[in-house]
């Protein structure tokens, strides 16, 4: 492509000959990027010098952003070494998480170094599937039953046009629901190592042709919110999306004490009274301190996708004063994370800061076997959040929130 002044290419948006989002057809990746700087910078007050500063190149994020102008730089830090005895993660763990609050990575860090301080965490994936629900009309309930009876009598028909879309991706089930004249189909897949949700709503699209052309169903929507994406819905919580992971840990008293300046017992009934008490009370979905800290930043570190928070965050924490024979008490702490959304391909995971975060935890790309990459993050982000958890429940119980903040976060 010949050299083009930005200038220009800016004059000539600003005068309506082109339209901001067709720059990359007139232009290399960068100039088109900096064309609509330059735009933007004239037509409002803003200074773009650093959103202009980005080591990437351009091109290589255009699966990730339309209308780019820049980037948006958020901090990465490192938490751990963690020693993880996952189902897929084994060994030591660096954990890299993207944050702009002040403390959270030392809270993190001293939860990991407490976990680690008693030989490490177990993690378990015990549950994997994305999902995507698409909603037909149908005229009333006589139809919803029909459809409902065709589906389960063709499950392995729908398999093979979802699976004619993908290589990697196995359809494991299909659930439905009936509303009146609405009919949801909720399919769930092994996306293996990707977190699935285009893999998985493309699979759908082909299997939905069939449903039409065999039923009297009729597609409305290729989601209809059952599924349930980056919203926050029970379904999730329950049925799980994604990973569904947990993390726990057994941390002799002598240690909380040390480590986290408190006791078993005073963690204990603090989680009992905020997480579960006061969650139920506040009509809250998740039941934990701030799983969603942990999780958005290692999200941001390792280009998950960052909307997907909303229910990756849905956890259930446990904490537990378990007295021993000789009179001793341990803490058992766990957390269960309902539907974590990861994947270690696609999506933003090929943007270099993003790979390299991947690459800090030797889980970049594909696994072997296929999935395993994707289960082994699952695995590492909920001992991250389990670490979170120990670490900010200790200091509300020792009543050192407050000032850790004053120190760290201002
Ligand atoms: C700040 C601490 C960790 C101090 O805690 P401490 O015990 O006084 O720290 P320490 O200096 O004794 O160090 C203990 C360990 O902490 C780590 N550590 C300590 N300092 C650093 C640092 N600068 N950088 C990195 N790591 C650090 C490090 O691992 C260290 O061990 P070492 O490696 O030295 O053997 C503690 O007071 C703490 O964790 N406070 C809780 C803060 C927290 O969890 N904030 C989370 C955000 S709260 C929020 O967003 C949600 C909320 C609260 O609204 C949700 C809700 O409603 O509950
Ligand atoms: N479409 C939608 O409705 C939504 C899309 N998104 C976006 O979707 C993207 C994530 O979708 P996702 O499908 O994960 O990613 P991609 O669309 O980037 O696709 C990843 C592809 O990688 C291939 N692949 C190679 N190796 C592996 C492996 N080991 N395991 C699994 N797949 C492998 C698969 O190809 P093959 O299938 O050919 O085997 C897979 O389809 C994100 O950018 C996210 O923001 C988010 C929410 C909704």
């Amino acid at each position: 492509m010949t050299t083009i002044d930005p200038a220009e290419l800016a004059d000539r948006v600003a005068d309506g000959d082109l339209r901001i989002h067709e720059l990359e057809e007139e232009a290399d990746h960068e100039t088109a990027a900096q064309a609509r700087r330059l735009l933007v910078e004239r037509e409002t007050d803003a200074d773009l010098e650093a959103v202009a500063d980005y080591t990437f190149d351009a091109e290589e994020a255009d699966s990730a952003i339309e209308n780019m102008i820049g980037a948006a730089q958020v901090p990465m830090g490192v938490a751990g070494p963690v020693p993880v005895d996952g189902g897929a993660a084994e060994g030591d763990y660096y954990l890299p998480l993207a944050t702009t609050e002040g403390a959270l990575l030392a809270s993190v860090n001293r939860g990991l170094s407490t976990i680690r301080s008693v030989g490490g965490a177990t993690a378990r994936v015990t549950k994997n599937g994305m999902t995507r629900a698409p909603v037909f009309r149908v005229d009333g309930v006589a139809e919803a039953s029909e459809t409902i009876e065709w589906v389960a009598d063709n499950v392995d028909r729908l398999r093979e046009a979802a699976e004619s879309t993908t290589s990697h991706g196995e359809l494991l089930d299909v659930e439905p629901y009936v509303v009146g004249d609405s009919v949801y189909l909720r399919f769930a897949y092994d996306t293996k190592d990707a977190m699935g949700m285009n893999m998985a709503t493309i699979a759908t699209g082909e299997a939905c042709e069939l449903v039409e052309a065999e039923t009297p169903a009729s597609l409305v929507a290729l989601s209809g919110n059952l599924c349930s994406d980056k919203k926050p819905a029970a379904i999730n919580a329950v049925e799980g999306r994604g990973r569904s992971v947990t993390a726990d840990v057994l941390v002799p008293g002598d240690v909380v004490e040390e480590r986290l300046h408190t006791t078993p017992e005073a963690i204990a009934e603090a989680n009992t009274r905020k997480n579960l008490t006061g969650s139920a009370k506040a009509g809250s979905l998740g039941f934990n301190a701030h799983a969603a800290n942990v999780v958005a930043a290692a999200f941001l570190a390792t280009g998950q996708d960052e909307a997907q928070v909303v229910e990756a965050a849905n956890a259930i924490t446990t904490m537990d004063a378990r007295t021993n024979e000789d009179g001793t008490t341990d803490l058992y702490a766990s957390v269960s994370l309902a539907s974590l959304e990861v994947g270690t391909v696609g999506g933003g995971t090929k943007l270099p800061t993003q790979a390299e975060a991947l690459e800090i935890l030797g889980l970049r790309g594909g696994g072997d076997p296929a999935g395993s990459n994707a289960d082994a993050l699952a695995e590492v982000i909920a001992v991250g959040a389990l670490a979170g958890e120990l670490s900010l429940l200790a200091a509300l119980s020792s009543r050192h929130l407050a000032s850790a903040h004053e120190d760290l976060g201002r």
